[in-house]
């Protein structure tokens, strides 16, 4: 494809465009898969994954593998169905009106998809941490307490003491909060905020940590200290993480997807993304030439 041809894409005229490259209707792009996972490193495989807000389609057939304990960052211009693929993986869209999904995303041999899996409890596994800060107007102890509390994770209060210490802990927070845990967590600063709606994640011990966009309402400082605790997390945890910044991912992200008019373009582990992409739109779109 001509890069200089290309249109910067907009959300208002997205649709042109997608009609322009004839991508909707089915019309699916192949991308380009470097990565290869065997069997026992992939924790979430998407396969063929669609989804439509009523008539308009959104996301035109997405396969993708993400493994266990790394990093994988969706990048791509706004409007390209990163969130909404994002949200596809622990059932968020569920909660917008007329968005259906459909295709397979397998956890541990599950398809999440189905209807008999129960989406309180899958989001406990499959936690979600979003673009702004939003804890709940409760302490801060609270807001950490509130997912045991509801999983009945606790047996008794000096068990939730200790979930509560040990997640503020391992994101950081613990020193800075402990003598005011009873304090309001809509007090804390942003970065702060952050830390400890990601702590409240956490304490329902989850497998997977998905990030939308996590650091884009902080300063450089506080998404500094967000982008290592990502490193300090991924291990324990599957991260995956949409973000705007090429940096970021650059900088956090094993693996790196790059997404356009609602398709999978290129997937590769980042290193590869950044420097040696395939296709002509990873390229255009990570040297600045459209996004
Ligand atoms: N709730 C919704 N109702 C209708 N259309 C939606 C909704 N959410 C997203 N869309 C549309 O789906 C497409 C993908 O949007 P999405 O927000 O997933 O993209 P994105 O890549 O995350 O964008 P951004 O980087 O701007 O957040 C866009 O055309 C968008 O307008």
């Amino acid at each position: 494809m001509e890069m200089k041809a290309m249109k910067p894409m907009t959300k208002d005229n997205a649709v042109d465009i997608e009609k322009e490259l004839n991508l909707s209707n089915g019309n699916v792009s192949k991308g380009v898969n470097s990565v290869k996972l065997s069997q026992d490193e992939v924790k979430i495989s998407a396969k063929d994954v669609r989804v439509k807000y009523g008539e308009k389609e959104a996301l035109f057939g997405i396969n993708l593998d993400m493994p266990k304990g790394k990093v994988t960052s969706f990048i791509g211009p706004s409007g390209c169905g990163k969130s909404t693929f994002l949200r596809c993986l622990n059932r968020m869209n569920d909660t917008i009106d007329g968005c259906s999904v459909t295709g397979q995303i397998i956890v541990d041999e599950v398809d999440i998809l189905s209807k008999q899996v129960d989406t309180v409890l899958l989001r406990a596994k499959i936690g979600m941490v979003f673009q702004k800060p939003n804890p709940f107007p409760k302490s801060i102890y609270d807001n950490v307490a509130y997912g045991p509390r509801l999983h009945g994770l606790a047996t008794d209060k000096n068990e939730l003491d200790e979930i509560v210490e040990i997640s503020l802990e391992k994101v950081g927070l613990l020193k800075e909060v402990k003598d005011r845990l009873l304090e309001p967590g809509t007090g804390l600063s942003g970065g702060q905020q952050q830390r400890l709606c990601i702590a409240r994640a956490i304490a329902v011990d989850p497998e997977i940590l998905l990030m939308d966009e996590p650091c884009s309402a902080l300063d450089p400082i506080a998404t500094a200290k967000i982008e290592e605790l990502i490193d300090e997390l991924r291990g324990s945890y599957t991260i995956v993480i949409v973000t705007h910044s090429m940096q970021q991912a650059a900088r956090v992200s094993q693996q790196t997807a790059f997404f356009h008019l609602g398709n999978l373009v290129e997937y590769g582990e980042t290193e590869k993304i950044f420097t040696s992409p395939v296709d002509e739109r990873t390229k255009g779109y990570i040297t600045g030439r459209f996004g």
